[in-house]
């Protein structure tokens, strides 16, 4: 339990997918209540029910700080073509989180920002340290504002497993990922429907590419930036991309005609030699316990048909709900723990 009231939070982008997806968690959440509905000036000035056809009845806002005034966190599933500006804002990380937002944000933007964190809750919630020199950096610094992004939905669904395997086994030297993305990751209105009815689509525009970065940022850790330069009194950062290892990731991505939830079928090779045996991953994955403590439906992967590969080392399958881990539950959990670590003010 948390000994404070409860902490009033903005929903940005709360008429999308993401968006009801948020409300859905946070309005029976103990710590966070929901105060302010922001989304497009389309949907500003409806009552909520009326702007997506559903059942709350608070008035949408435009996505402008005056209306969030009272405010302490702001959770954000935006669509990516406004999600830089309204979030942070072109003048470096101004808007929101120059205005000393504390800025959860499910939108591509800022994750390869060298100073943001790129937080899986159940992967590298430690990450979450970099947000002092974030705010230490920015001109002028920020005392309370800052962003921290959540992954990419297919990204999300397979670093959970591949952490698991690299604190027990050791770095993974090569990666092949083969998606099969639900429609709802798409947003709204999405894939038209004569290109996904009784098809499959091969390709999804910027996907490949944002798994084959974001993992390795995920997966890496945080290093000294050399030659040594200080913040204030702390070392300068960065974090090292899985430097250590350098990570081979050939991702290949497909919508598939199913509602919610990607499925990923991964082959990994591992570094070490001998690698695990399919049972070994298995006892891994079974014994994996992540620091954040997750409940509640669709805030975990599952993970199937672990065996060997005749190419790399050992294949298997992920299902992730996209909407819930692959979006607003990461963004929740990394938000409660900020709470809890003081970070969130
Ligand atoms: N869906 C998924 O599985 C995942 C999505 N994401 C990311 O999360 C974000 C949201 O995705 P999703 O919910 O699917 O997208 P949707 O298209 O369903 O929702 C987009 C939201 O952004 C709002 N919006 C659009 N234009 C503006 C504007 N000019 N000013 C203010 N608000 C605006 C929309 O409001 P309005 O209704 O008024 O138009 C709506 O609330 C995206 O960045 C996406 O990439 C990340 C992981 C998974
Ligand atoms: N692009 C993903 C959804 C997503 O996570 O997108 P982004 O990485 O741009 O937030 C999908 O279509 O299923």
């Amino acid at each position: 339990m948390l000994d404070r009231p409860p902490i009033k939070v903005g929903i940005l982008g709360a008429t999308g997918t993401v968006g009801q997806r948020f409300i859905t968690l946070l309005s029976v959440h103990p710590w966070f209540a929901i105060h302010v509905l922001g989304a497009s000036s389309r949907s500003a000035g409806k009552p909520y029910a009326t702007a997506v056809n559903w059942k709350q009845d608070m008035i949408v806002e435009d996505c402008k700080p005056e209306a969030f005034k009272e405010c302490g966190v702001i959770f954000s599933g935006l669509d990516a073509d406004v999600a830089g500006d309204i979030e942070t804002n072109t003048d470096q990380r101004a808007h929101f989180v120059r205005l000393n937002w504390p800025v959860f944000s499910n939108a591509k933007n800022y994750r390869r920002d060298p100073h943001v964190p790129l937080i899986v809750p159940l992967v590298n919630l430690e990450h979450l340290s970099m947000v002092s020199q974030q705010q230490a950096l920015h001109s002028p610094p920020l005392k309370k504002g800052f962003i921290v992004t959540n992954a990419n939905c297919s990204t999300t669904a397979h670093v959970i497993p591949l952490s698991a395997l690299e604190r027990k086994f050791g770095p993974i030297d090569t990666l092949m990922v083969t998606t099969m993305q639900a429609i709802s990751g798409a947003g709204y209105p999405g894939v038209p429907s004569l290109d996904i009815i009784d098809n499959v689509v091969p390709y999804i525009s910027g996907e490949e590419e944002k798994i084959e970065w974001e993992t390795r940022k995920i997966l890496g850790g945080i290093a000294d930036v050399e030659p040594e330069q200080l913040v204030g009194e702390k070392m300068l950062q960065e974090f090292d991309l899985h430097a250590h290892t350098p990570l081979k990731i050939s991702a290949s991505c497909n919508r598939v005609p199913v509602t919610v939830g990607h499925m990923i079928n991964v082959s990994v090779k591992f570094s070490r030699s001998p690698p695990p045996s399919p049972q070994q991953v298995c006892e891994a994955l079974r014994a994996y316990r992540p620091g954040a403590q997750v409940h509640g439906t669709g805030a975990g992967v599952s993970v199937g048909r672990v065996r060997q590969c005749p190419v790399l080392d050992i294949k298997f399958v992920v299902l992730a709900d996209n909407v819930s881990i692959g979006a607003a539950t990461s963004s929740i959990i990394n938000a409660e723990f900020a709470v809890l670590k003081g970070v969130v003010g």
